[in-house]
């Protein structure tokens, strides 16, 4: 059986995942990915924003009172030359210049003010967000994560949401800013001469077609950028998570060999969505300083034949600076809002991903579950065009003990995939008492099934939390008597901190046997009325294995089991044993109907034996 691709809760750790990788099929679950639609995705991030309506009203108010503030300078700039610089009037100059430092002052609190409204704003949408990306995760069905690599959906949990929070934090305000000064600007240089206005507007259609040209080239990089880190995180989070094999085939210097390729896909890319990104600030500057001169020379000429005052032509210079400048700022701001959109693309690409738990027709809930469990005819394949099991038939009865046995990629784990529905069968039909499990909850229907697998899977935090995952109102008592009856409290009491000692999330600090004994102790806390066994092959000393197998016939008194075989020793006394072979039954009966045989049991049993003596 294969390790569990992630957690899932059921009466078990996690559910059987399986190989995929990416570019795998992902057959049943192909992400529902809208087209792009810049436009929808601003109005989507919009209303995450609007969910934070007071700090955003704050943030708007505060804004245009600072952007007021700023718009009022550049005139009182233009008075102090004609009403008192001209005129020599020093008394009225440095009353003006004091009225002038306050009023920078107050714009600067405002400002201040403003930034410290918007980062709340935007750090509680951002975490609304990654809220909601988590809980996506949890929801989406196993084939979603098997064509994708954990560090590339960590990437759109972290990065990606980064992304967005730092252009939110940065780009709203500052867009509005820019907006609300544009407006101001114009208005102000309309009232103080429209001839003038008109030359410092000569150049707004080259910042136009500039900006929209190099912000249409940084969307597409800084996607890029986005992706290339995606792979880099897969790539750590394999290597990180596969130290043992990595070590053991002294890959080291070949990983890194790999890790070099990717870091600096990453770099170049990054490098080159900056060298984009940054073309905006120098050509903006050319730009402005080309307005900044028409309006110095036309002013110029102006004032010579007294058609304006040089205050007039201060004011403006400063206004057609400060209107520049918000043109300059869109852009930038543009910039910052493309790799925001491309962030938040990606996140909402898994928020559209539909969940298992869409589904309106498969609202049956099982009441007292007796066990009675019916494959017929059941075809499946995680890939539509190559089926893995084929009109596959069973039939046990409840508190049967199922056998399931065969060569390595014969389909037996894809067998229990089905009973718990991380996959849903193409065809035939799967009943648990008579009850089609395609109409029953997937939640409740997991919530009756137990698994122990092979991998056991543990997480971080104590073993009394670890057990108590299987059912979490069970009480210390109850931890304690399941532990018990998992063979697994022996081992714990001789801990130094017993059930409180704190186990790393790969269990390191537990064997292998411990770690199993800890899943069929939280196994039988589930009390789960059909149980899913995938027996250890891995050598676990004798005594441990003793204690598991005691452990799993406790488990399995009274209850209907399924178990994946490696040793057919262990399950000589099941009521059925099926050998799959090629995603077919080739046999079933009892261990003495097919020694009788003389079939592929039989040849299985004996190599084994022969192996053993
Ligand atoms: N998530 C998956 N996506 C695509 N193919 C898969 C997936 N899981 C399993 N398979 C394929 O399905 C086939 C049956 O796999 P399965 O895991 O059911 O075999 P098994 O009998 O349990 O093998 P083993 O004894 O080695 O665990 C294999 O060919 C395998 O490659």
């Amino acid at each position: 059986m294969k390790p569990p691709s992630s957690p899932i809760g059921i009466g078990g750790p996690g559910g059987p995942g399986g190989p995929g990788g990416p570019g795998g099929p992902g057959r049943n679950i192909a992400p529902k990915v809208r087209p792009k639609n810049t436009y929808a995705t601003i109005k989507r991030l919009w209303s995450y924003l609007g969910r934070q309506r007071t700090g955003m009203l704050l943030a708007t108010l505060l804004t245009l009172l600072g952007s007021v503030v700023g718009l009022v300078g550049p005139y009182l700039m233009g008075k102090a030359v004609d009403d008192y610089i001209i005129p020599h009037d020093y008394g009225g100059l440095v009353r003006l210049c004091l009225f002038m430092l306050g009023f920078y002052v107050l714009g600067n609190i405002v400002s201040w003010v403003q930034s410290y409204v918007m980062t709340g704003v935007s750090g509680r949408t951002v975490q609304e967000l990654r809220h909601d990306v988590f809980d996506r995760y949890q929801a989406l069905p196993l084939p979603f994560f098997d064509s994708r690599s954990h560090g590339e959906l960590m990437s759109r949990a972290t990065n990606d949401i980064e992304n967005v929070s730092n252009s939110l934090n940065q780009s709203v305000i500052q867009m509005l800013t820019s907006i609300i000064t544009l407006i101001g600007s114009l208005i102000m240089m309309l009232r103080l001469n429209l001839a003038l206005t008109g030359v410092s507007m000569v150049c707004i259609p080259l910042m136009w077609i500039a900006t929209k040209k190099i912000a249409e080239l940084s969307r597409t990089n800084f996607k890029g950028q986005q992706q290339a880190l995606g792979a880099l995180n897969g790539f750590i989070e394999e290597t990180v998570s596969g130290q043992n094999t990595v070590k053991a085939f002294r890959r080291e210097a070949a990983a890194v060999r790999q890790f070099q390729a990717i870091n600096r896909n990453l770099n170049q890319a990054g490098i080159k969505a900056q060298i984009v990104s940054g073309m905006v600030g120098p050509v903006m500057n050319v730009v402005n300083n080309l307005s900044f001169a028409l309006i110095a020379a036309v002013g110029g000429w102006m004032a010579l034949h007294d058609w304006t005052t040089i205050g007039v032509i201060v004011s403006l210079l400063t206004y057609s600076k400060q209107f520049n400048r918000p043109i300059n700022e869109l852009a930038n701001q543009y910039n910052m809002v493309q790799s925001a959109i491309a962030g938040a693309e990606r996140v909402f690409e898994v928020l559209d991903t539909d969940t298992e738990f869409e589904e309106q027709r498969d609202t049956h809930i099982l009441d007292a579950v007796k066990g009675e469990v019916v494959f017929s005819e059941v075809t499946f394949g995680y890939n539509r065009e190559r089926p893995i099991l084929k009109h596959v038939s069973f039939a046990a009865k409840p508190g049967d003990k199922i056998a399931l046995v065969g060569p390595t990629g014969a389909g037996k784990t894809t067998i229990v995939n089905l009973l718990t529905r991380f996959y849903d069968i193409d065809a035939g039909s799967i009943t648990i008492d008579g009850v089609d499990i395609r109409q029953v909850d997937k939640n409740h229907l997991r919530g009756k099934l137990g698994m122990v697998l092979q991998d056991a899977y543990v997480f971080s935090g104590s073993i009394r939390e670890n057990i108590r995952y299987g059912r979490l109102q069970a009480t210390d008592e109850e931890i304690e008597a399941a532990a018990k009856l998992a063979n697994a409290d022996s081992f714990i009491t001789k801990l130094p901190q017993g059930y409180d000692t704190l186990l790393t999330s790969e269990g390191s600090n537990l064997s292998h046997g411990q770690r199993q004994l800890l899943t069929i102790a939280r196994t039988i806390l589930a009390d789960p009325a059909i149980l899913i066994l995938d027996e250890a092959t891995s050598s676990i000393d004798t005594r441990t294995e003793m204690h598991i197998l005691d452990a799993m016939r406790t488990l399995m008194k009274g209850r209907t089991s399924f178990v994946i075989a490696h040793r057919l020793s262990t399950i000589q006394d099941a009521d059925r044993i099926i050998f799959i072979r090629d995603g077919e039954i080739a046999e079933q009966g009892t261990h003495r109907q097919l020694l009788e045989a003389g079939g592929l049991y039989y040849e299985l049993f004996t190599s084994q034996f022969q192996r053993v003596v």
